[in-house]
């Protein structure tokens, strides 16, 4: 890690890869959500339990090997999968991106369930942060930090559905960047925000 990376509480540059952790990298984090899927429907037996934890303790021991610092990992950099490959937010597909906004397409699945079939407000709010901070990004070419999100409700947004996320700059002002996002599941509108992003300076803590 160099100070030039470590600059900023984020990286002051936008770091991409297409390349790191190879060319399954992918197929990985796509288990990784199944894996976040199953646990979340699975009813299993107490013998099941007890392999289960044997078994990730293995997996973990793997992992925890090959650990690494924030600013080198291929999460959130693999720009060439969905949410750059990146497990914490919900895995969506940019369709087009350009300095005045960002189409995507997102998924929910199970491990979003809030109840009643319908995905968890904070995950809606997850995957607006992120596409409207990479709109802030995009608009300014520099790193942006969320000051204000606030996200509107308006009807249940379904798992296993491909919904249309679509942000827009609605005005720049110096760093401070406005933006607005819609989650539409066909011409349904599910959820709107609207947020500000923040420009961030070198060497900005
Ligand atoms: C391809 C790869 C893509 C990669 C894409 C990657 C996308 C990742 C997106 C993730 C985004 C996040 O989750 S970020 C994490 C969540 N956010 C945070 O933790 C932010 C915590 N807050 C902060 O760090 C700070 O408050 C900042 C940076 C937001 C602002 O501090 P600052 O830089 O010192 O600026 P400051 O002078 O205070 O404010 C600048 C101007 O903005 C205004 N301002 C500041 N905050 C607010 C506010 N809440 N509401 C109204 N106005 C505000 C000020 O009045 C001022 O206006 P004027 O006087 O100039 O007119």
């Amino acid at each position: 890690m160099t100070d030039e990376q470590h600059e900023g509480g984020f990286r002051t540059d936008m770091a991409i890869s297409v390349d790191k952790g190879g060319p399954r990298y992918g197929e990985f984090v796509e288990s990784a959500r199944l894996f976040m899927d199953r646990v979340r429907a699975a009813m299993p037996t107490e013998e099941l339990v007890d392999d289960l934890i044997d078994e990730l303790a293995t997996i973990n021991a793997k992992l925890e090997a090959v650990a690494i610092d924030e600013w080198n990992s291929p999460s959130g950099t693999r720009i060439d999968l969905p949410a750059r490959g990146n497990i914490t937010l919900p895995p969506y597909l940019v369709n087009r991106a350009d300095a005045t906004g960002v189409d995507a397409t997102l998924r929910f699945t199970r491990f979003h369930l809030g109840g009643n079939n319908a995905a968890h407000g904070g995950y809606i709010g997850t995957a607006f942060d992120d596409l409207l901070g990479m709109t802030g990004a995009l608009a300014t070419g520099k790193v942006t930090r969320t000051a204000y999100l606030t996200v509107n409700y308006r009807s249940i947004t379904p798992l296993y559905t491909d919904l249309s996320v679509t942000t827009q700059v609605t005005k720049v002002d110096g760093r401070k960047i406005f933006v607005a996002a819609q989650m539409r599941d066909g011409d349904r509108l599910c959820a709107e925000a609207d947020g500000l992003f923040i420009a961030l300076n070198p060497g900005q803590p």
